[in-house]
């Protein structure tokens, strides 16, 4: 996968994010799920969102990355100043240019080869056919699926179809990665093989990955863990990863 476009450079911020809150209706009354968030993330850095069930991450992840508008705050990326005083058509933009979004539930869809779902995307980014094929298959590979190029989603295992996912997402080289419980679904040795391919995405590629997880297993592939609880950040630990970690990425 070679670079298509400038990432910043590893310690870059990738995105700042001030004051965020998204508050919900809740019959008559409304809830506060993010409660006023600063969020920060780095070009090449591995961050981890931890934190109990409801407290707010995957709304963070979708403020963070233009899909649900907050209704206080800003959103600093890139070269962008305030993400969300942009159009929604230039929002969307700037997501399909910059950003990979890799979930639980893997979404692909089940017409499609695994070649093509890589495909599909690079050509709707404007890639031309012969280069998107090419460009396609190299990211397969290199997610370890070279012999499953024509199998569709049916015919892979919940593993295989998360690399698909995350081939997917990696052929556009994208500068920022959001990944929402990836691993969730998956047993322990699936588990690992797609957190070794997103460190990677950081290490070698200079992505700012954003990982939101339950799975205390992942920490240790981690520069920084960050814990929410009811919509608050109530930490924040910049650590070294595990070296057998990063070295197994290789
Ligand atoms: N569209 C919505 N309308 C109303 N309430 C919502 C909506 N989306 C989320 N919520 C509520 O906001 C709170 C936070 O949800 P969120 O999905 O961000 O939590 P989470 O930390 O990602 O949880 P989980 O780990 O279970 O995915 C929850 O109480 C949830 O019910």
């Amino acid at each position: 996968m070679s670079p298509t476009k400038t990432h910043g450079k590893h310690g870059d911020f990738a995105i700042e994010a001030k004051g965020l809150v998204k508050r919900f209706k809740s019959g008559k009354a409304f809830i506060e799920v993010l409660k006023g968030v600063d969020f920060d993330a780095r070009h090449g850095d591995l961050t981890m969102v931890m934190g109990p069930s409801g407290s707010g991450k995957s709304t963070l992840i979708a403020a963070l990355s233009g899909l649900l508008r907050p209704e206080e705050g800003r959103v600093d990326t890139l070269d962008i100043d305030n993400l969300w005083k942009l159009s929604s058509g230039r929002i969307d933009r700037f997501r399909l240019d910059n950003c990979g979004f890799i979930f639980q539930g893997f979404n692909l869809f089940p017409a499609l080869t695994a070649l093509q779902q890589v495909e599909v995307v690079l050509k709707f980014q404007g890639m031309p056919k012969g280069d998107a094929k090419r460009q396609a298959t190299e990211t397969l590979k290199e997610v370890g699926l070279g012999a499953r190029l024509n199998q569709r989603p049916s015919a892979l295992s919940g593993g295989e179809k998360q690399r698909v996912a995350i081939a997917r997402c990696l052929a556009k080289n994208p500068q920022i990665l959001f990944a929402d419980e990836p691993t969730s679904a998956l047993d322990g040795e699936n588990g690992q093989v797609v957190i070794r391919l997103l460190r990677r995405a950081a290490t070698e590629h200079g992505a700012a990955v954003i990982c939101v997880t339950h799975d205390p297993r992942l920490e240790e592939w981690a520069d920084r863990v960050i814990k929410i609880e009811d919509g608050v950040i109530i930490d924040d630990q910049r650590r070294t990863p595990n070296p057998d970690a990063t070295l197994a990425s290789h």
